[in-house]
C-alpha cells in the first residue's frame, strides 16, 4: 500500500455533522479497437453543473452504494448494470471547511447493457482514458481518477474551504491511499 499527502491530515473531527451526504460514482469502461474508453457525463443540473463526472448521485432510502450506482447510471444515461458486475474502485471523502460533506463510493464496470442516451440530468460522452477532460472536472478528479481508470483502488480525503456550495469552494489539500483491498476490509458493498 502506498500513501501520499500534500498536507498534514486534519481528521478525525470529534463533532461530525449528521448531514453528511453519501453518494456514488460509476465509470463504465469499454475497448474500442484497442483504445480504452470511459463514459463520462456532462452534468446538466445540481452540484457540479456544467462539469464532467461519472454517472452517480446520492443514496436514497435503504439502498446500498452498489444499488445506488446502478439506479443512478440507469436514470442518468440509460445503461443497465447488474450490481454484481460493479467493481469497487474507491472511497472518497470530501470535506468542506473541516466538516465531512460527502462520502462517495466509486465503482467501475465493463459489463453493461444498452447505449447511453442523454437525460434531464446528464449528457453522456465516451472519452479515451488518456484524453479525459480534467480541465472541465472537479479539481480533485485528476488526483484519483487516473488510478481508478488504470484498474487501481483508492481511498482519499479531499479538503475544500471558503464557501458553500461545495462546487464554489476552493480546493485546499488531500490525502490519498492506493492499492486498497476493499474485500479484505469488508467494504466492497
Ligand atoms: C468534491 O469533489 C467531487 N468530485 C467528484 N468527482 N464528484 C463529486 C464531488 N463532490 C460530489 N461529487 C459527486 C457525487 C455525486 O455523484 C454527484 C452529485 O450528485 P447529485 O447531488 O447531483 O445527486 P443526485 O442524487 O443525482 O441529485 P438529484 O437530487 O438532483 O437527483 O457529484
Amino acid at each position: 500500500m502506498t500513501f501520499e499527502a500534500d498536507t498534514e491530515r486534519v481528521y478525525p473531527v470529534p463533532d461530525e455533522p449528521a448531514t453528511m451526504i453519501e453518494a456514488t460514482l460509476c465509470f463504465p469502461l469499454r475497448d474500442v479497437g484497442g483504445t480504452e474508453e470511459v463514459l463520462l457525463i456532462e452534468k446538466r443540473r445540481g452540484l457540479g453543473e456544467g462539469w464532467y463526472n461519472g454517472p452517480g448521485g446520492k443514496l436514497e432510502g435503504e439502498e446500498t452504494p452498489r444499488e445506488c450506482a446502478v439506479r443512478e447510471t440507469r436514470e442518468e444515461v440509460g445503461l443497465e448494470i447488474d450490481p454484481a458486475d460493479l467493481e469497487k474502485a474507491g472511497e472518497l471523502e470530501f470535506r468542506l471547511d473541516g466538516d465531512r460533506h460527502t462520502f462517495c463510493h466509486v465503482f467501475r464496470t465493463r459489463q453493461f447493457a444498452g447505449e447511453p442516451h442523454p437525460s434531464e440530468e446528464a449528457y453522456p460522452e465516451w472519452f479515451a482514458v488518456d484524453d479525459v477532460p480534467y480541465d472541465r472536472m472537479w479539481e480533485d478528479d485528476r488526483l484519483w481518477l487516473p488510478a481508478v481508470l488504470e484498474g487501481e483502488t483508492v481511498v482519499g480525503e479531499f479538503r475544500f474551504v471558503g464557501g458553500k456550495p461545495l462546487d464554489e469552494a476552493e480546493f485546499a489539500g488531500h490525502d490519498l491511499e492506493r492499492d486498497v483491498d476493499f474485500d479484505a476490509i469488508g467494504r466492497s458493498r
